[in-house]
């Protein structure tokens, strides 16, 4: 019995001892394999650091859980596995390279102000279609964001470059509602010039409020910031009804204006109709304007959410990918060029077209009606000295133009030219200076010149400036006002203030109005990309003077 039973326990020791083995066999030959992946792996690396490509083992985000090559590199690959998988399901039949050199260590959101901050909360739940009659309807969205939610600022990296970037909050619903929705009674005011669009937002920001949440009223501020002084024109109430189909016309349902600012007034307004959200919607001035407002409304503790939507179509607000209009601006404007294109064309000899587009202080849409009809010949826009005479001059360079190809259009900024015709020193009612009439100049300069040397040119003028911005929105910026409309809402019902809501990225965002009127109105680098792709499609002589070398620290 004894004998059997340890001649048993031998078979169980060697049947232990030969498992061991066999487990100690095949744990060796696994390292082994890896140790020959990772050497294949670091010769692959040696190579691309010979070829000069950047490819670093020994990047120190994979260092907490191993400190071996080993270790670190299975780690990295099993981080690289999960992200793709998560973002591309059926895998990637590609190689990533690890940029060691590029890295984001911090992340610095701006800060947007919170009425919670100094006002009682109504801390209700939010639930999608609130404003449905019977609550049948109410489900949960399908993403609620929060505090942490961020949209990164830079996402042109280098190697070179920061280690640290800058973000702004995701724009969106939130799961808690500082405002009672039924109780909410909203105000919403136009200001400054015409934009495509603007009944679009008025329209979103209504059914956002009223069908989304079930707000109670909202009211349209008759023709700007004046129209808070209802002695002169009393507000609208914008209904579901009244709104229906105001997108299809052009400008402002409840008008715009560039009329003076009064703050008391502003706050009377509020008081009176009892207004605990007010919407603007405006260029850069009107966003200073709403700072204001929200700065006294939070001096006065009250519990008021002011928000903004940037409207401008020189699209010079800062921070933005671009203001809503602007597309269609730039679409409006081909229809001028080709105009001129056909003038120039048809009118012979010699003949040129002259067409002048919006942009105040900014280039941004002769620049892009430029880049968008591969017909210009001479883009001329603030950002730019105008040159006219000598070999870089616009007058030898269309001299060029008209010997090679019979016509020439051009297209010029109305703030161009400050540099040669000089700056006016009358302003309007909204402050804004009056500019040179720099296209008509042009057009005599042009006459003259060719008249001199014996070869008379015929020069067309077209000036489609309120014909490019009194059109109703394209269907790009439809999308965009939709989404701003109903982004800017949702903002406000959570409890921010002092905000603009705006595309960084492609993805909406909410801006502190403060941060977003410091630099704007922004305008073209004239030593960027963009202005050197106009060159290459014009092929006028660059005036921009070479950007100066830094001094070294
Ligand atoms: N710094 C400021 N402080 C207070 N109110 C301002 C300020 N700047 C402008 N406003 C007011 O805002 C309104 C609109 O301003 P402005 O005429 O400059 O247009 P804007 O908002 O910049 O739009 P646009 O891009 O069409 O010019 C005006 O009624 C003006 O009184
Ligand atoms: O003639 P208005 O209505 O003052 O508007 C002209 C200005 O408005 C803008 O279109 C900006 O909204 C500028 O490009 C232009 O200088």
């Amino acid at each position: 019995m004894l004998r059997a039973s340890s001649s048993l326990l031998q078979g169980v020791a060697f049947g232990v001892g030969a498992a061991a083995t066999l487990v100690a066999v095949v744990l060796a030959y696994t390292r082994r394999r890896e140790r020959r992946e990772l050497a294949a792996v670091q010769a692959a690396a040696e190579k691309k650091r010979a070829a000069g490509e950047i490819f670093d083992l020994k990047a120190r985000s994979f260092s907490p859980v191993a400190d071996t090559a080993l270790g670190r590199w299975r780690e990295a690959v099993q981080m690289i596995r999960k992200h793709v998988s998560k973002k591309h399901p059926q895998g990637l039949d590609c190689e990533l390279v690890m940029l060691g050199d590029v890295r984001i260590e911090s992340v610095f959101m701006f800060v947007v102000a919170h009425l919670s901050e100094y006002a009682p909360k109504a801390g209700r739940r939010n639930k999608m279609d609130l404003g449905a009659d019977d609550g049948g309807y109410q489900r949960e969205y399908n993403q609620l964001l929060g505090a942490q939610d961020a949209i990164l600022q830079d996402i042109v990296r280098s190697a070179a470059g920061d280690t640290i970037s800058t973000a702004f909050l995701r724009a969106g619903p939130r799961s808690e509602l500082h405002f009672e929705p039924s109780a909410v009674r909203a105000a919403i005011v136009t200001c400054g010039g015409l934009c495509p669009g603007l009944n679009n937002i008025i329209q979103g920001i209504v059914r956002t409020l009223i069908s989304l949440y079930g707000a109670q009223q909202v009211l349209g501020v008759r023709g700007g910031y004046q129209g808070f002084d209802e002695a002169s024109s009393p507000p609208i109430e914008l209904t579901l009804d009244v709104v229906d189909g105001i997108q299809k016309m052009g400008g402002t349902f409840i008008g715009s204006g560039r009329g003076s600012f009064d703050l008391e007034k502003t706050f009377q307004f509020l008081k009176r109709h009892s207004i605990c959200q007010l919407y603007v919607v405006g260029g850069d001035g009107t966003h200073r304007a709403a700072d204001k407002i929200a700065e006294e409304a939070k001096k006065r503790r009250l519990n008021i959410a002011v928000c903004g939507v940037p409207k401008t179509i020189d699209n010079d607000i800062d921070m933005l990918d671009r203001s809503f209009g602007f597309d269609t601006a730039v679409a409006e404007a081909q229809l001028a060029i080709r105009s001129a294109q056909v003038e120039a064309r048809c009118n012979l000899p010699n003949g040129i077209g002259i067409v002048k587009l919006m942009g105040r202080s900014s280039g941004m849409i002769a620049v892009h009606a430029t880049l968008c009809s591969g017909e210009v010949d001479l883009c001329l826009v603030p950002e730019v000295p105008v040159v006219t005479d000598g070999d870089r001059g616009c007058l030898q360079h269309l001299e060029r133009v008209l010997e090679q190809k019979g016509s020439a259009v051009v297209v010029v900024a109305e703030g161009a030219g400050e540099d040669v015709l000089g700056t006016s020193a009358i302003v309007d009612a909204g402050g804004n200076r009056k500019l040179p009439e720099l296209g008509l100049w042009l057009k005599d300069q042009i006459v003259a010149h060719f008249k001199s040397k014996g070869k008379p040119a015929t020069v067309k003028y077209i000036d489609p400036s309120y014909m490019i911005r009194s059109v109703p929105a394209n269907a790009a910026d439809s999308i965009y006002t939709e989404l701003l409309a109903q982004n800017v809402v949702h903002g406000a019902m959570a409890g921010y203030t002092a905000f603009s809501v705006g595309m960084r990225n492609n993805r909406l965002v909410y801006i502190p109005i403060g941060a977003m009127v410091k630099n704007s109105p922004r305008q073209m680098d004239p030593h960027g990309q963009t202005w050197e792709r106009v060159i290459s499609v014009t092929r006028q002589p660059n005036t921009v003077p070479p950007k100066a070398k830094k001094e070294p620290a």
